[in-house]
């Protein structure tokens, strides 16, 4: 089985910032990819003009599941990409007829499917010479109401191929399906935009923590750096916030109220988890972070006191 290094860029994942997982979800919500589905209309709409109507207000990537073959004129002149849903990972003929566009193709599992049967589907588009195949994790069927995300399967196919995942039933294994190796999300075609940016947040936070890198070069080693920056100026922005909390509750807040007993321990309770960087070192960081949490809890509360004086 001609097996591609995971790690080759495709066109689907290169759509957006590489360092991100990709969030697909309806063009409405703005996603970093769209995703609109034919065969949810049943076939009952005329591709061609349903497509041009989304392009009307929706410019940016966009990925489209036909009904059927007689689809995809209308989606190579519309769409970036086409998904080939589950229920149609099987039909040989459609796979053929979809990689012979050109476009790059997500393959969803079919909710039985093996991941041989998965990967074969995925074979049939490179077959055609498609290289641009992407495999979509939909879930089994169990006794849940819905599909269940299969992780480890998600895990075992992202070391041959890159992985997305729908997490539009359990939005709440967004994170789990990046550290099991999702590249992309899909957030279903009718998510709320409060929840892309719930979902968008966590993954910005929680992916680079999950994440195994490994970086052999200065350019990945430098993403992963950016990863981890994004993370840490989630958790100082945070930090910074319930430092305002205690300045407030303390009876005598601020720089004037400054504890150093109560930062020595925090440093060495830091320490504990941080030996590469050592007490001496992370007193100069801590000193910084603290000193500027109160400096902007100070700066939030002459704001704040013109207003309150007025009464
Ligand atoms: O714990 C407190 O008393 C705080 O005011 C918070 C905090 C901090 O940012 O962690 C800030 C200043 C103090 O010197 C110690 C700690």
């Amino acid at each position: 089985m001609d097996l591609h290094d995971p790690d080759q860029p495709v066109l689907i994942t290169d759509l957006h910032d590489p360092d991100q997982p990709v969030m697909i979800a309806g063009p409405a919500v703005a996603p970093d990819v769209a995703v609109v589905s034919l065969r949810r209309l049943h076939g009952r709409v005329d591709a061609a003009g349903e497509l041009a109507r989304v392009r009307r207000s929706y410019r940016g990537p966009l990925l489209v599941e036909p009904f059927s073959a007689r689809d995809l004129p209308a989606v190579v002149t519309h769409a970036d990409g086409v998904v080939v849903g589950g229920a149609w990972m099987q039909d040989f003929q459609l796979l053929r007829a979809v990689a012979r566009t050109g476009l790059p193709v997500v393959v969803q599992r079919a909710t039985a499917a093996t991941l041989e049967e998965w990967l074969s589907a995925a074979e049939y588009c490179v077959a055609e010479g498609n290289r641009d195949v992407v495999l979509c994790e939909t879930g089994t069927r169990t006794h849940l109401p819905h599909a269940t995300i299969d992780l480890e399967l998600v895990r075992e196919a992202g070391r041959r191929r890159p992985v997305f995942v729908d997490v539009s039933a359990a939005p709440d294994l967004a994170v789990a399906a990046l550290s099991a190796g999702a590249r992309g999300l899909f957030l279903g075609e009718d998510a709320e935009p409060a929840l892309v940016a719930e979902v968008r947040a966590k993954a910005a936070l929680l992916g680079p923590l999950v994440r195994d890198d490994e970086p052999e070069t200065i350019p990945d080693a430098r993403a992963a750096i950016d990863r981890i920056d994004a993370a840490l100026a989630t958790l100082l922005e945070r930090r910074a916030e319930l430092a305002a909390t205690v300045q407030r509750l303390k009876p005598v807040g601020g720089f004037a109220g400054r504890d150093p007993r109560r930062e020595r321990e925090i440093v060495e309770a830091m320490a504990r988890r941080a030996p590469r960087l050592g007490e001496d070192r992370l007193a100069r960081i801590m000193a910084a972070v603290i000193e500027a949490g109160l400096e902007a809890s100070e700066e939030r509360d002459l704001r704040i006191q013109p207003l309150a004086n007025r009464s």
